[in-house]
Formats: structure tokens, sequence, C-alpha cells
């Protein structure tokens, strides 16, 4: 059933290839002089031509000399380069601020700039304006704040949304996140602090997935915050009220649905960093009715799920041989049930039987594992829960090293945003596992609240694992030549194809089998050889070649389901006709790519 394809080996520099002849379109201003220059999205900094400054009003508003692109290019990776040795020797956090202020004030003066930079230094800079330092920037958001990006819509809003909403300068919109600061990362409740996380995320739409910058919209919906510590807070800049519950809570977040889809019919909403509850009420409440998907629960199950995959190839064996491997996973929150969700339904397709597809998997929470007897069971976690007998010894609420140690797990999964709890005695039990490779999947983030670093796992589980984290770690070198290899298990591998791919195919909904091609397409990505070396995803060099090709996945999965409406100029029909290679290249061609467009004023 999974085809596991070889993809054409030099990813890269295809990808280089096809972007290399970009010719730049012409840019419709409505604007002259100075409001310009102080606008991010046509600004130019010294880099607009003579013709242009006369055109546009810019003569002697800037000094005289025209600078290239690839001179400015130079010029800002310069003075970051001159950042790093100047912070040299600082605290880790201190260190990872400055970075991100310098990105930051390139991203407020000149975002074509900006997303070359960020495009060409993907490896280097997504740690910054993403996981994991994203985080520590929500942490302090407040303090940190300059200047607004994206749109906040508060409880004191209500009623007013549908106006509110054509507030918003841009015409089109087809990407929006949203968050209401929940569950920021595993740093818990942030309030309005959390509009950092739809703003990381969408700098990886564009970064990955090419979504034109004019078109993306960062959203905070802002129902109150239960940190005391914030409400406390002189320079909170959030509501200082708890959070809505209840149908108060539901009724804010229908009037947001309602007013952006009333003004932007065809954009895709992601739910991002939703406390668990609310996370799978809304992904139930709107999935059917619009283009939306939760990237906790959906994109991180098929990026695991990939994992997942690629570990049962790691270990010599066959993909038909994944229904029989014993996944402990622990954290039973939002995205721990997605990943056994979608784990399972692969078993169940795999081996076409529904009623045992869960027997290998265990589920772990903050009360230890979740059995049958587990007073208040929540009815997600229900089908994951064991009989308590069924493996004896193992009783309800068994700790972690219990469970370890009588399963002996292939697969040791964690998500749940707690730092350490893969401690040194579990890590050693895993020593006896079944499998001659087990895998660990430390998928909590920021670093901070991973279940444990890639130094440790490598030391006390042995050299022979399969290792990865949701946030980044160095490769750990295991001495005599040896490399213990890190993988980034990371929703970003998919979330900007998922929504890349329901954009061009104008997809009325995202359904499952969307979100299974897109995870299937990032499982057949990585050849036998890297699999074999513990390399379970892509370098994140090549993620826009990865996105175009998740992205063209989800696509083909939405118009077999007749759910492709098109795009632009692109009907359904002409969708349905093309070939994956064709399809491939269509979604190449629909991304922005950052280079100076020569701008047009309209009268
Ligand atoms: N790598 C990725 O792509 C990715 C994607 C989504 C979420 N995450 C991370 O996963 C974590 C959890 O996210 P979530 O949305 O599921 O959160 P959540 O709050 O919905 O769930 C957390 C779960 O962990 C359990 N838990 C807490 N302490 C525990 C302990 N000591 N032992 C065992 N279980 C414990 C809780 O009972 C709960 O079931 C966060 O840190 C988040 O950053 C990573
Ligand atoms: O934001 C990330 O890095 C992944 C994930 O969405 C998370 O909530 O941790
Ligand atoms: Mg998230």
């Amino acid at each position: 059933m999974w085809n596991l394809t070889r993809f054409a080996s030099s990813r890269l520099s295809r990808t280089r290839r096809l972007f290399s002849s970009v010719i730049p379109g012409p840019c419709i201003v409505h604007k002259r002089g100075t409001d310009i220059l102080h606008d991010p999205w046509f600004n130019k900094d010294t880099g607009f031509p003579l013709t242009e400054r006369d055109r546009l009003g810019l003569r002697g508003l800037l000094p005289p000399r025209v600078i290239s692109f690839e001179q400015q290019y130079d010029r800002f990776m310069e003075s970051y380069h001159s950042l790093e040795k100047n912070t040299k020797g600082q605290p880790d956090g201190v260190v990872a601020l400055a970075k991100w202020r310098i990105l930051n004030r390139l991203h407020d003066r000149n975002e074509t700039l900006y997303y070359r930079v960020l495009m060409d230094n993907i490896k280097d800079f997504a740690p910054i304006i993403y996981t994991p330092t994203v985080g520590l920037v929500c942490q302090n958001y407040s303090g940190l704040f300059r200047r607004p990006r994206g749109m906040y819509f508060s409880a004191k809003d209500k009623g007013e949304m549908m106006s509110m909403i054509y507030n918003w300068p841009a015409q089109h919109v087809d990407m929006i996140v949203l968050t209401d600061g929940s569950r920021i990362l595993g740093l818990g409740d942030l309030g309005v602090q959390g509009i950092g996380i739809p703003i990381g995320k969408l700098d990886m739409y564009v970064a990955a997935a090419g979504i034109n910058p004019q078109r993306v919209l960062p959203v905070m919906l802002d129902v109150g915050t239960n940190n005391q510590k914030l409400l406390e807070d002189r320079l909170y800049l959030g509501l200082r009220q708890p959070r809505l519950e209840g149908e108060e809570y539901l009724e804010i977040v229908d009037e947001f649905m309602e007013a952006v889809f009333t003004r932007w019919p065809k954009a895709i909403v992601q739910f991002e960093d939703f406390q668990m509850k609310w996370a799978f009420e809304t992904l139930d409440r709107y999935r059917k009715k619009f283009c939306m998907f939760n990237d906790d629960i959906q994109g991180t199950a098929g990026v695991a799920l990939a994992g997942l995959l690629g570990t049962v190839r790691a270990q010599g064996r066959t993909l038909a041989d994944f229904p029989d491997q014993k996944i402990v996973v622990v954290g039973a929150g939002s995205a721990g049930l997605g990943v056994l969700s979608m784990a399972v339904q692969a078993v169940a397709r795999m081996t076409g039987k529904n009623e045992t597809a869960a027997q290998n998997f265990f589920l772990l929470d903050k009360d230890g594992l979740i059995t049958k007897e587990r007073k208040n069971l929540d009815p997600a976690a229900a089908p994951f829960a064991k009989d308590p007998g069924q493996i004896v010894g193992l009783r309800e609420g068994a700790s972690l090293l219990e469970v370890v140690k009588k399963v002996k797990p292939d697969v040791l999964l964690g998500l749940s945003g707690v730092g350490g709890v893969f401690s040194e005695e579990v890590l050693k039990a895993l020593r006896e596992s079944v499998s001659t490779r087990p895998a660990i999947f430390a998928m909590s983030n920021p670093t901070m609240n991973a279940e444990c670093t890639a130094a440790d796992a490598f030391k006390h589980a042995g050299e022979n694992i399969v290792f990865a984290s949701g946030s980044p770690f160095e490769n750990v070198n295991l001495g005599n030549g040896k490399v213990g290899y890190v993988n980034q298990a990371n929703n970003m591998y998919l979330f900007p194809g998922i929504g890349l791919g329901s954009l061009v195919s104008g997809a009325r909904f995202i359904t499952d089998g969307m979100l299974q091609a897109a995870a299937e397409c990032l499982a057949s990505y990585m050849t036998d050889e890297e699999i074999q070396k513990g390399i379970l995803y892509p370098s994140i060099d090549s993620i826009r070649h990865i996105t175009a090709e998740v992205g063209a996945s989800v696509l083909r999965a939405a118009v077999a389901e007749e759910l492709a409406e098109g795009h632009g100029d692109v009907g359904p029909k002409e969708l349905a006709h093309m070939s994956k290679e064709e399809t491939v290249e269509y979604v190449f061609r629909n991304m922005w790519y950052p280079i100076y467009s020569p701008l047009v004023q309209e009268k």
C-alpha cells in the first residue's frame, strides 16, 4: 500500500533550478513616497532603481547610490555574523533573542529581503524565527513588543468581528494561523503573548510553501488567560480576565470563523496551540464546514507516522511489519491522541481489521498507564485504554518505567510537554527492547521540554537507537567516527504542504484522505541509504521541495475525493487531468519567490 518511489537524488538543486529563472511580475501599489518606504511589503530600501524612484516620488528620500539585492543580502548576513561573533559566550537565551531581534527588524522593514535570507539560510534561521526560540519570544512578548503583526480579536470585540476583519489591509488572504494562546508549545497558557506562534508558523509557510507574504494573516483570539503571573504583569498586553469558557468561548470562535470566511471564502485556517479540549471540539465543529485543520492534532500525526514507518525500515523490516510494532506513547493530549488515531488508521488499512488495530499501542498520561479502569476516562483516550491484566503485571496507572520494562517497546514516543520524563532509568530500560533498533521520539517543545536530550538518549539507551526530537539538537558524536543522527520530528515537515495543497486545489475541506496522502508522501521521501543511517526526515534545507511534493499529494487526494474546486484560472477538470509530475510543477509554479518586483502605481 505504501509506494516508496525514490525521488530524484538532487532535490535541492532541482528546487534551485525551478526558481533561478523566476521573472518578477509587476506589483501594484497604491502609495507614494515615504508611505512606500515604510511599508515592508513594498520597501526595497536602497534597492529602488532610479526610474522607480522617479515614478513613485522617492527621489531625494534615499541616498543616491542604488544597492543591488545581492549586496543588500550580503550586508545583512555580515551584520548577522558579526552579531554572532559579538555575542559568543553569552547565555543561549540572550544570543537567541538577539538573533531574533535582528531578523525581526528586517521583517518589519523589508519583507522581500527578509524572506530571501530566511529561505536561503533556513537551517540556521528556522530555530530562531520558529521552534525553539519562538517559545522564548512568546514568554517575553509583552516586553519585546514594538510593532503589531497580524490581527487581534478579543472577547471585547464580540459583535464587531464582521466589520473588524475589513480592517486588514490586504484584499486577498490565503492562509491564516489562529491561536487562543492556551497551550503554547509545552509552555502552557501564555495568553495574548502566544501570537508569536502564528507569526512563526506563517514565516514557515512563506519560506517552505511559497505562500505570498501579502496573503498571510496571523491571528490571536484573546479570550483572557488563566496564567496568574501574566494577569499580574503590568506590561501584559492582553485582556486581564480569566479565559472564557463553554458557550461564551465558542461564540467568539464561531463569530471569528464566520467573519473570515465571509471576507475570504477561499482562505485556509490552521488552528494552532489550543488546549486539548478546544482543539478537538473546534476541529469537530468546523472541519466539515470550513477549509481548516488542527496542526497539533493532524499535522503532528502525519509527521510522527512518517517517522514510525521510517523506523520500521531502519530496523530492516518491511512496512507490513508496522502493525507488530509495540509503541508506547507518553502524553494523551491533542498531539499524542492525534498520533495514535492516525497510527491506528494505518494499521487498520494494512491488516483490514479495525478491532485489534490498537492492541500494540500503550498510552500514558500524567497519571500513568491508561486502562479501562481509569476513573473519568477521557472518551478521546478510550480507544487506546488497555484491559488491565492484558499484560501480566501492568495495572491502571503503571509508571512509565514499569511499562517500558514490561512491554519492551520498539518505540517510545513522547508528547507530554514535560522535559526529562525519559529519565536515565527509562532510557536504560529501553536497552531490553524487543527491537534491535529501538526508536525514541522526544517530540515535546521547546528544547527544555523535550522528554530527553539526544546525548542522553544515545548514552543511556545505546548507540543503535533511532532518535528524533521536536526541537533541534546537534547530531551526537559517538566516537570512532560514528555519528548518532538526530531527526527533527516536527510538524513543520507537513503543515506547509497541507495548507498549500489545499489552497491550490481549491479544496472545500481537509479530509483524512488528504492528510494520509501528506503522511505517505513524507514517509516515501527518504532513500533506503538514509534510513539505514537512522535519518528519518529530509534535511530542512530541502523544505521547499518536500513541501511541493506534499502539496501535490494533498492536491491529488482532494481531486480523487472530488473536493477540488480549482484555483485561479485552473479549474477542477484541468487539475484532474494533470499527471503526477505536472501536479508537482503546478504546485511549484504557484509558489511565491522573494525577488524585487517592479512597482506599478495604480492611480
Ligand atoms: N514535535 C511536534 O511537531 C509537536 C507537535 C505538537 C505538539 N508538540 C508538543 O507536544 C507537547 C504536548 O502537546 P499537546 O497539545 O498534546 O498538549 P496537551 O496539554 O494536550 O497534552 C499533554 C499530555 O501530557 C500528559 N502529561 C503531563 N505530564 C506528564 C507526565 N509527567 N508523564 C506522562 N504524561 C504527562 C498530560 O496528562 C496530557 O495528556 C507540547 O510540548 C508540544 O510542544 C510537538
Ligand atoms: O510549534 C512547533 O514547533 C510544533 C508544534 O506545533 C508544537 O506545538 O510544539
Ligand atoms: Mg503547535
